[in-house]
């Protein structure tokens, strides 16, 4: 693995850690597709990891919300190891992560209100009808998506969508995202509003991010860090500057052919 400087939110401090990754191994039949993969995400960061397809971005992040079992290795989220959860905690653990699939999977059948009430009744279950009409409101309103309410999916772009869905995970006030692959199919124009969004996200609700991407521009835009996998294994770590300026030719050849 090529490592950079230590690269920490705030180098002085000891920075929280929310998840911990160690030694995780994940394969498929004959297939290896994570090895012996360890890292960190630290409270309040945006971590991007980059990686050419089937590289096992996806696999990663499913393991962490144990929509895969590990075969090996240990996953600790918010001070808890997911691997040894019983169903309820599980449960409990996966309110606490917004998870934004490549889909967005919003509900066809439902108004983009509707859309978000879905999650409020089922997680936030204290708050009134008022209290739930009125956070849905704010939330939409922060996605640039206030006059949607009453919309269906199928009326609205697909950044549009995008930015619903984003608003379904975050009305619920999960500590930590998992995006994966946010920008894809999405033009540059509406995939900088996304990534926009992305470190507004991070700056209203405190949230730590792990965004899963090809996409360069995204990767510019929010990471305070990047870690690149290749063969399963983290092959480089550092930020942006020291991806684009090395001298290594995997990394570079993964840069051009993006540019
Ligand atoms: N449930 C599964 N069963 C069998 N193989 C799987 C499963 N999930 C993923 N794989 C395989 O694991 C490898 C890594 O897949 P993964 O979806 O993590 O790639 P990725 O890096 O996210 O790629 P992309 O950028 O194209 O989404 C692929 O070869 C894929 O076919």
């Amino acid at each position: 693995m090529i490592k950079n400087k230590k690269v920490t939110p705030e180098s002085t401090k000891k920075p929280k850690m929310v998840i911990e990754i160690n030694n995780l191994s994940k394969g498929f039949d004959d297939m290896q597709v994570l090895k012996k993969l360890s890292l960190k995400l630290y409270d309040g960061e945006n971590l991007v990891v980059l990686g050419k397809s089937g590289s096992g971005k996806s696999v990663l992040i499913k393991c962490i919300v144990r929509l895969l079992n590990p075969d090996q290795g240990t996953i600790m989220v918010l001070g808890e190891n997911v691997s040894e959860l019983k169903s309820k905690k599980l449960a409990r653990l996966r309110e606490k992560i917004g998870f934004l699939f490549q889909s967005g999977a919003l509900y066809d059948s439902m108004t983009i209100k509707e859309n978000l009430e879905f999650p409020l009744r089922r997680i936030k279950k204290k708050l009134s009808k008022k209290e739930r009409d009125k956070k849905i409101e704010e939330t939409l309103e922060h996605v640039g998506l206030a006059d949607t309410l009453h919309k269906m999916p199928s009326e609205l772009s697909g950044g549009m969508r995008k930015r619903a869905s984003l608003a379904r995970t975050i009305v619920v006030d999960p500590m930590i995202m998992l995006y994966d692959e946010p920008t894809t199919g999405l033009d540059p124009v509406t995939s900088g509003g996304i990534s926009a969004l992305i470190n507004d996200v991070q700056k209203k609700y405190l949230t730590s991010s792990i965004i899963i991407t090809h996409d360069i521009e995204c990767a510019r835009a929010t990471a305070d860090r990047i870690i690149m996998l290749k063969d399963g294994e983290i092959y480089m770590e550092g930020n942006i500057d020291d991806f684009e300026n090395s001298t290594d030719e995997v990394i570079q050849s993964f840069f051009k052919q993006k540019a």
